[in-house]
């Protein structure tokens, strides 16, 4: 069996070598002649799979995508030639909850803001709206949630607002799919109308898909010096990045919000799963066979207070100021798909142990995600 993977996934050899034999690939090279022997392929989001790319291969059975995100795969035509297709849902939600999380936390520093008394809008109630809230919530955080399709299922008890309501919050921040058609569509969901009723200390924070906002309409919007303040992780056009938009930014990174290493892995190990059912082989391999140990794994903490904590979590493990600096440093020089393909390695708060006094953030639920040291 041909198993072509993204050369861009993390412990691909520790899941899939087993299966025969592994070929990677870059993922916005990749042509329809070079994957015309693959049985399976595995992907993520930068690589195109359509009736162009699978033109020449009539035994694939199983395509996978290491991601949440799948606006890249033509899943009609997938479905139309029988071939079994798989995401990773889930997979990078937390690392992507986190950068929301680093980020808020540099900008209370750089506006002396009081996260306590913002109300944070979350666009999308998924895997990262949620993830999000939970964090949030366990900060003292308060939040709104608009997602219109969650909204219609009964199963889904939480309050839900209105776009226009989470478009009023302090902070709104956007974890939505790319979606172009339908009663719900998120292409440029924020465009010139709506960003034109935002305030100037509103806080807009986008990790989802570029296309989501209306670049050129931000950029208009910042030119008439409007005060929005802007975190973009995500681009219209990528790897094109709308470059005059980037000195209106508070923050600027390459589509890396979710690339903390377990989001990468667990995506990996999401899609072994997959193919091991696929098969109907068993599941011998976990993810934590293959994690290393953080680098940082223990913060000693005096103090009761949640958001110091978090500083310390956001300064210890991730600062999202270092992937800005690679950024506006880098983007010309190497490329957004460079910087991205050497990412350095990223740790999520749950790599860290933390120990303390022992009655300290005991007001802190486990959903910010470190491990407590029991005493
Ligand atoms: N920057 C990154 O590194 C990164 C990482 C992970 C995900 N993403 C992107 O973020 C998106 C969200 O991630 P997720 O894990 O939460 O996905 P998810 O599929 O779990 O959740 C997406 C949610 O958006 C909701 N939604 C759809 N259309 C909507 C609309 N018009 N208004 C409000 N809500 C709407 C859906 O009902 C769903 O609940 C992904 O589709 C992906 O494109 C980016
Ligand atoms: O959709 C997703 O899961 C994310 O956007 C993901 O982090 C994208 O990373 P890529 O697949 O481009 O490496």
């Amino acid at each position: 069996m041909k198993i072509y993977f993204d050369e861009n996934m993390p412990f691909a050899h520790e899941f899939f070598s087993g299966f025969g034999e592994l070929v990677p690939f870059s993922g916005r090279e990749i042509t329809a002649e070079q994957v015309a022997d693959a049985d399976v392929l595995l992907v993520r989001s930068i690589t195109q799979v359509n009736a162009q790319l699978l033109a020449n291969n009539n035994k694939l059975s199983f395509v996978g995508s290491a991601t949440i995100g799948t606006d890249h795969i033509d899943l009609p035509y997938l479905a139309g030639r029988d071939i079994n297709f798989h995401s990773a849902p889930g997979c990078n939600a937390v690392s992507v909850a986190e950068y929301v999380l680093s980020s808020l936390v540099v900008l209370s520093e750089r506006y002396l803001l009081d996260l306590s008394s913002l109300t944070v809008g979350i666009v999308g109630g998924g895997n990262t709206g949620t993830r999000l809230s939970e964090k949030l919530a366990a900060l003292g955080i308060r939040y709104k949630i608009c997602d219109p399709l969650l909204e219609q299922k009964p199963q889904d008890l939480r309050e839900f607002s209105s776009l226009t309501e989470v478009l009023d919050c302090d902070v709104i921040s956007l974890h939505v799919p790319k979606v172009t058609t339908g009663d719900h569509p998120t292409y440029h969901l924020l465009n010139s109308e709506n960003l034109a009723n935002l305030r100037d200390e509103q806080i807009l924070i986008s990790a989802c898909r570029g296309d989501v906002i209306d670049n050129q309409a931000l950029l208009a919007l910042k030119q008439l010096g409007h005060g929005l303040k802007l975190v973009l992780d995500v681009w219209e056009g990528e790897p094109k990045v709308l470059e005059p938009l980037i000195p209106y930014t508070e923050l600027a990174t390459a589509h890396i919000a979710g690339y903390s290493l377990e989001g990468k892995a667990r995506g990996s190990e999401m899609l072994y799963q997959a193919l091991c059912q696929h098969l109907n082989l068993k599941v011998t391999h976990k993810l934590t066979d293959f994690l290393p140990s953080a680098s940082i794994t223990f913060v000693e903490l005096k103090q009761d207070f949640s958001q110091i904590l978090l500083n310390q979590l956001v300064k210890m493990v991730y600062d999202v100021r270092r992937d800005d600096a690679i950024f506006r440093q880098q983007l010309s020089v190497e490329g957004f798909d460079s910087i991205r393909k050497s990412y350095p390695v990223r740790r999520e708060f749950s790599a860290v142990t933390v120990s303390s006094s022992p009655n300290a953030y005991s007001d802190v639920p486990h959903h910010l995600g470190f491990n407590k040291m029991s005493n």
